[in-house]
């Protein structure tokens, strides 16, 4: 049984040489691609490439309901999500990694909760993400000697499009990077109790500095930094405990009206 998902984002669409691949469904349809289950470093994970495995799925357009269900489905109880993200600030760089801790959500239309009704569930997002495997990625990156901040607030846009100059102006006073992924995905974690975490790769600085954004200098920038995140997972992955003593097992505790 996996019990670790692991989310593939932009530049990142394979983890394992040798996997079985399983054809999951959901009540939602299907996720972005089959999910492979295979061993990193001796610990067995579910991987799946949020994108699909040739990048045809646009961020707007994810199926993140049927995606965290089906990891769910598979025995899955904490997720890492891989994420090329924008910096909005000076001394977050292009090749450094955030382990973000907080989020804004800017998206505008995508299918944000599992509780539709008629049950009726608000959980707290306070603290979005999994205090145990947040520390754990950054202590392995600290020690990898990667630069890596363990703070950020990642706000998530609704895309494809990137921002305009005085949007990413605007984003700059509240958000410390950007990207269009993050959301729904973290919250839906969330909504099933899961634990969630990110490794962010800082690919680039927005257009609040003087250059715009291109998405060809995005997959360059996360070609080079590939090695990094794979050295945190392949480090990290063993030091991730079968029991969980966070408290994201709560989630739905006093949630339901
Ligand atoms: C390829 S540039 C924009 C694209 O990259 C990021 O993807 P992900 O978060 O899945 O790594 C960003 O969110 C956009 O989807
Ligand atoms: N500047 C940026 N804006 C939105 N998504 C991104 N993904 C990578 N860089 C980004």
């Amino acid at each position: 049984m996996a019990y670790i998902g692991i989310i593939g984002g932009s530049g990142l669409y394979d983890l394992m040489a040798e996997s079985k691949k399983v054809d999951v469904d959901t009540p939602y349809g299907k996720p972005s691609d089959l999910i492979e289950i295979g061993e990193v470093n001796g610990v067995e994970v579910a991987f799946l490439p949020r994108h699909g495995k040739k990048h045809t799925i646009p961020p707007h357009k994810v199926n993140y309901r049927a995606n965290i269900w089906a990891l769910h489905d598979l025995g899955v109880e904490r997720i890492i999500g891989l994420n090329a993200v924008g910096s909005l600030r000076e001394d977050y760089k292009p090749g450094d990694i955030v382990i973000p801790d907080q989020y804004i959500d800017f998206t505008k239309r995508r299918e944000l909760t599992f509780y539709d009704g008629p049950q009726v569930y608000h959980i707290s997002e306070a603290d979005p993400f999994c205090p145990e495997m947040n520390e754990l990625f950054y202590q392995t990156a600290k020690n990898l000697k990667i630069p890596v901040h363990n703070t950020g607030t990642y706000i998530t846009i609704e895309g494809p499009r990137f921002s305009t100059r005085a949007e990413s102006k605007m984003f700059r006073q509240f958000a410390d990077i950007i990207g269009m992924t993050l959301v729904p995905e973290v919250g839906l974690a969330g909504e099933l109790a899961l634990c969630y975490s990110v490794i962010a790769s800082i690919t680039d600085y927005d257009v609040w500095s003087e250059k715009p954004v291109d998405a060809r200098e995005v997959m360059t920038i996360m070609k080079q930094n590939d090695k990094k995140v794979r050295d945190i997972l392949f480090n990290a992955l063993p030091r991730i405990g079968k029991d969980r003593k966070c408290a994201c097992s709560l989630r739905l505790d006093n949630a339901k009206v």
